[in-house]
């Protein structure tokens, strides 16, 4: 499909094309925004919930860090506290006594809420054995024997090398405990024996043999070796027997760890879980429970923090680490709630969906907008009456056709087309007829041309053809304007009336007479001119002669200006005769152009120029002085025809001019002729009629001039208040010949009697013509058989007319 082809389609689409198109297509920007808002919003409200994460990951393990700072100070309080009797132990020249111990251990209870018991456990060998029980029954503790502790209850110690029973304790004189020797339970004996060795505080997660009321597991047990004052401890062999006995403190963990959180002023955001140390009888996280958890609601397991976020560190009671494990507290400030990254996601999302909804709206809005522009451009290129493009649409294509000219060489022809007769249509049948005419031209045009040719109506009658590549431009071109004038000279069928009209054709092959709109038109315009003069209903190919016509045209036009400036006009006369008598009745005034360079220029080659111009008004004006003037000293029974053309008629001055021509001569109206062509009654039929009345009610007399050559409607002489009819030369031509001439001629005498008007017969040049002019019952003749037009010198106004065959010659 061409270009051209495109875009006609696109202009008679231009109302259709845009409804079908996708939805989707119309809302892709808020689509687009939809999708990029959303992306923007869930990936910018990760990476806030990134960061969210991050930075709580750093404030919690920094709170967690410091929790477990604070909870290892705290059990270092405690251990202190245990390390300080151990000094007292050490240092004392004498035996601690029970009450010593007993003083110094209630101060280490104070303010230490998880201490459950301290004991004393001195070294006892086999030979001190007796003497410590009794001096334990003398400080009050009844029944004190030392004991062993088997299958869950309490024995009298079997004899051994050495023991470690509890001689000093925290607990009332009367508890069980007093007298356990611990190194006869196992696990305990290994603590003793570890804190022994290592000269180091040894622990111990361990049961109670006597739980206190309501009491929780686990305790911690806590031993610290004594040596005997101002002994070595060196080697392990000294430390071994050195050893004096074992302080002793049997922790409440949970509590213990409680208390040194509620006094620091622990942070709730934390949980912190204290789980007991490795040892090989812990197989699974799953089971690992904790011996302390800050939280009720804290995962349990280790498993269960392991999985969250959790922050690892380790709790150190003597030698043994407790598994620290701390979780944000659920619901506190350090759980990220992904606040940020919530407020983040709905801005994005609201904005998304201001924006979608925004860009929906003007997307809807710049759709309506560009319906209307282009509902206004479709009517600004369309021509409203017809339907066809107009020419703003036509000078735009022409354009386009130019630049596919230059680019793809492809030739192509205008035709313009001007319709024949269509004003007198127009005229006579009213501006309804006229529309309707336009509209069935239009019809017939589209049909006598291709698809991709461009049809266009320029205005009033005026179409245009745009003729795309063919092989033979120039044949092609007048191939259609062929087809054209044929199809228009069909008659037309109006309400109530067949109507024959016709076009002239101007032809412009671009490139050949071209390349650009004005050339293009401008030569087609000369072509269509040149068809118009040569008759009508024909088509012209521009060719350059025509150029050359229009040069000398407007230097025509440029002469005849000065011409009028510079009086180069002439009058001449010729004389009409009464047909019965032969007596001269007067001259008709015929302008003559007497030419610096070309001689006397006949007004046939320069009137129409006139007329076209508007110099036919002062051109007028100046005839009709002339021949006033020059009547006004002819003898008084002589009259003056002057010419008035349908341009003058349209002079609001005439009527005026007229009569001032008249005063300013002198010449009585009464002999003064107006001659005016039938086309002066074409138009403004009402207005011309009343000014004809008013030159009657002058005295002025009114001629139709040239009868026969146009409509020579018959309304018209009845319609109009003429004197005389003058029967053109071209029937005078034919009346020796065709009868059908002279029968014409009778019936216009007939009718002109019937309506008391005279007739004058034009262009008599034998006196056969005027034999039988004067048998048919004409008035007047006219004619060279009378005398040719010559200037008012040459006539002889006392010299009778004698009909001449030489005149005629
Ligand atoms: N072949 C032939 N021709 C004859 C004969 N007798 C007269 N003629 C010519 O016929 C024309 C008659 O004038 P028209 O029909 O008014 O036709 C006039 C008239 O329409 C127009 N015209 C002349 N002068 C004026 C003027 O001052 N004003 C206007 N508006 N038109 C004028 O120019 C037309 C031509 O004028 P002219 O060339 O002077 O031509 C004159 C005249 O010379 C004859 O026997 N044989």
């Amino acid at each position: 499909m061409g270009d051209r082809d495109r875009n006609d389609q696109d202009r008679r689409g231009m109302t259709g094309w845009w409804r079908a198109a996708p939805l989707l297509g119309l809302y892709r920007p808020a689509l687009v925004a939809v999708g990029v808002g959303l992306l923007f919003s869930v990936a910018g409200a990760a990476a806030v919930a990134r960061w969210e994460d991050r930075v709580n990951r750093i404030e919690f393990e920094n709170a967690a860090e410091t929790e477990a700072i604070v909870m290892q100070n705290g059990m270092g309080e405690y251990i202190s506290r245990l390390v300080a009797l151990r000094t007292l132990f050490e240092s004392t020249n004498d035996e601690v006594t029970r009450s010593e111990f007993e003083t110094f251990s209630a101060r280490l209870f104070e303010r230490h809420p998880g201490m459950l018991r301290i004991a004393w456990l001195p070294r006892v060998n086999r030979k001190e054995r007796a003497e410590y029980e009794t001096a334990a029954i003398t400080d009050g503790v009844s029944g004190y024997r030392i004991k062993s502790l088997q299958s869950g209850g309490f024995a009298t110690a079997p004899q051994s090398d050495e023991y470690f029973p509890v001689f000093y304790s925290t607990q009332p004189k009367t508890s069980t405990v007093y007298g356990m020797d611990y190194a006869t339970v196992p696990e305990r004996r290994a603590v003793l024996e570890r804190a022994r060795d290592n000269d180091k505080v040894a622990a111990l997660r361990t049961r109670l043999f006597e739980p206190r009321e309501g009491g929780r597991l686990p305790d911690v047990l806590v031993a610290i070796p004594v040596y005997a004052k101002g002994t070595s401890r060196e080697t392990i062999a000294d430390r071994r027997r050195n050893l004096a006995g074992f302080v002793v403190g049997i922790f409440d963990l949970p509590l213990l760890i409680q208390a040194i959180r509620v006094t620091t002023g622990a942070s709730p955001a934390v949980s912190m879980n204290v789980y007991p140390p490795f040892t090989a009888q812990i197989v699974s996280l799953e089971q690992m429970l904790p011996d302390y958890s800050s939280a009720a609601t804290a995962p349990q397991s280790m498993r269960d923090v392991a999985r969250t976020l959790h922050w690892s560190g380790s709790l150190k009671i003597g030698d043994t680490d407790w598994q620290v494990r701390a979780v944000p507290t659920a619901g506190g400030p350090l759980e990220t709630t992904y606040d940020r990254a919530g407020a983040v996601l709905i801005v994005g999302l609201l904005l998304t969906l201001s924006l979608s909804t925004y860009l929906m709206l003007a997307s809807r809005n710049s759709r309506r907008l560009s319906l209307a522009n282009r509902r206004v451009l479709e009517l600004a290129q369309t021509d409203i009456l017809t339907g066809l493009p107009n020419r703003a649409f036509f000078l735009t294509r022409l354009d386009e056709m130019n630049r596919q000219l230059s680019v793809r060489g492809l030739p192509f022809s205008i035709l313009m087309l001007d319709l024949d007769r269509f004003k007198n249509v127009n005229d006579s049948l009213g501006h309804g007829a006229g529309d309707a005419l336009l509209r069935q031209v239009a019809q017939r045009l589209k049909s006598a041309v291709r698809a991709n040719d461009v049809l266009a109506r320029l205005g009033g009658d005026e179409f245009a053809v745009i003729q795309e590549a063919g092989a033979d431009q120039r044949a092609c071109s007048t191939e259609l304007a062929a087809r054209i004038a044929k199809l228009l000279t069909e008659p037309f069928l109006l309400p109530g009336h067949r109507v024959e009209i016709g076009t002239s054709i101007g032809i412009a092959i671009a490139p050949d007479h071209g390349s650009d709109q004005e050339q293009l038109l401008k030569k087609a315009d000369l072509a269509l001119y040149r068809s118009k003069s040569a008759g009508r209903d024909c088509f012209t190919i521009y060719d350059e002669a025509m150029s050359a016509e229009l040069e000398a045209r407007n230097t025509l036009e440029g002469d005849l200006r000065d011409a009028i400036a510079q009086c180069q006009l002439e009058v001449h006369y010729q004389p009409f005769v009464d047909a019965l008598s032969g007596a001269r009745r007067g001259f008709e005034a015929l302008v003559r152009w007497r030419h610096p360079t070309r001689g006397l220029i006949p007004p046939d080659q320069f009137i129409p120029l006139a007329e076209e111009t508007g110099l036919i008004v002062p051109l007028g004006e100046f005839v009709l002085r002339r021949a006033c003037a020059d009547a006004a000293g002819w003898p008084s029974d002589l009259a003056v025809a002057v010419n008035l053309s349908p341009i003058q008629f349209k002079e609001a001055e005439l009527f005026e001019m007229i009569c001032a021509a008249l005063a300013d001569s002198g010449l009585p109206p009464q002999r003064l002729e107006i001659e005016i062509t039938e086309s002066v009654l074409l138009e403004r039929g009402v207005e011309n009629h009343a000014f004809m009345q008013r030159l009657k009610q002058l005295g002025i007399e009114l001629a139709l001039d040239d009868f026969g050559t146009g409509y020579s409607s018959l309304s018209y002489l009845t319609a109009f208040p003429f004197d005389k009819i003058k029967i053109d030369k071209s029937f005078i031509r034919n009346l020796t010949h065709q009868p059908r001439s002279s029968a014409i001629i009778s019936a216009i005498v007939t009718l002109a009697r019937g309506l008391d008007m005279s007739v004058t017969a034009e262009g008599v040049e034998t006196r056969e013509e005027f034999e039988r002019l004067k048998a048919l019952g004409v008035n007047f003749a006219q004619g060279y058989l009378f005398g040719r037009p010559q200037p008012i010198e040459r006539i002889l106004f006392d010299a009778p007319v004698k009909p001449s065959r030489r005149d005629a010659a």
